[in-house]
């Protein structure tokens, strides 16, 4: 492995012309630190205007394929839902050049029919989150992207394909679904569940909106490898969740887990798709680009720099 170095976001611009761009990326949630598959590993960690990212940045090759790897909450699990630095960790993806962003990300079931280990590719988010910074905009621009189709058809539909030419065993696919995004870190409570239930939701977890806003913002193709792990609290046949409970199908759920992504990224590798997502500031930017403080501009850079 390379050793570790230091970058500030001056010298992304080198960075990246130094080594191929990784187009593909991926966020681990809990139980997915690693990528066991990637080889010519090199270690990057990257300081960005909105500070720090949740830990070092994994480049490697996959099968061939450059990626970039993040474990969202670090490697050894040290952050919280409500302390990760979401803007930072899109901000650096954006950097890196990272066009298709895929999250992998651990779930409890609002439905029977999604059981623990199934795989759902949420369509749609509630955001029950209230404690976070959701977006690259202010300080001088004002933008308002488009976040009907929060998560990315073209992407979603590649790793669908993906999960269902596996035929993993014991595993259900779900090609659409909704996933709740609540605060956390506590789980809900069966009001709670049995509400969300009620709205429709089909999972529910505590990161996954707040990443997709932001993506979208950067013009990143989001989609998510939501793997179920419980039934929450509102099964009357299966008991609320616990830490123990989630951790027991994560070790299962990330093997799977590390198959599925490997078969995207071959097949996005082959065919990267059309995504409305890689245009979405183009008519969402309401403030003159004249009128934007260079400071912004300069902070933005990553992600204004092809309509300066
Ligand atoms: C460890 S259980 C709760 C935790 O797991 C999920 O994280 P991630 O989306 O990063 O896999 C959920 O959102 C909670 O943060
Ligand atoms: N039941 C649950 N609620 C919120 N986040 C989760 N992550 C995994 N299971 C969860």
């Amino acid at each position: 492995m390379a050793q570790r170095s230091q970058y500030t976001t001056k010298d992304l611009q080198q960075l990246i012309e130094a080594m191929p761009e990784a187009k593909i990326g991926i966020i681990g949630g809990s139980g997915l630190y690693k990528m066991e598959a990637l080889t010519d590993v090199e270690e990057i960690k990257i300081e960005t205007p909105f500070g720090d990212p949740s830990d070092a940045f994994i480049l490697g090759t996959l099968d061939g394929h450059r990626v970039v790897f993040l474990a969202r909450h670090g490697r050894n699990h040290h952050l919280l839902p409500s302390e990760l630095p979401f803007r930072a960790n899109i901000y650096a993806m954006k950097s890196l050049g990272v066009e298709y962003l895929l999250s992998a990300s651990a779930v409890g079931s609002l439905q029977a029919e999604a059981k623990p280990l199934d795989m759902v590719v949420p369509d749609q988010f509630i955001d029950r989150t209230k404690d976070r910074e959701a977006t690259f905009f202010g300080d001088g621009i004002v933008a308002h992207i488009g976040f009907g189709d929060p998560i990315c058809p073209s992407l979603a539909g590649v790793l669908g394909d993906a999960i269902a030419s596996l035929n993993l065993p014991d595993v259900t696919l779900h090609r659409s679904g909704t996933y709740i995004c609540i605060e956390g870190p506590a789980f809900s409570t069966k009001a709670e569940s049995n509400l969300y239930r009620s709205w429709g939701g089909t999972v529910i977890g505590m990161t996954n909106l707040t990443e997709a806003k932001l993506a979208r913002e950067a013009e990143i193709a989001y989609a998510t490898l939501a793997l179920v792990t419980d039934y929450d609290c509102w099964h009357p046949e299966h008991d609320s969740v616990t830490v123990e409970m989630i951790i027991g199908n994560l070790q299962l759920n990330a093997k799977n887990a590390q198959l599925v992504i490997q078969s995207t990224v071959e097949r996005l590798s082959k065919n990267p798709p059309d995504s409305k997502a890689h245009r979405a500031l183009k008519s969402a930017i309401f403030t003159p680009m004249d009128q934007i403080p260079e400071a912004t501009k300069q902070k933005l850079a990553a992600l204004l720099k092809k309509y300066l």
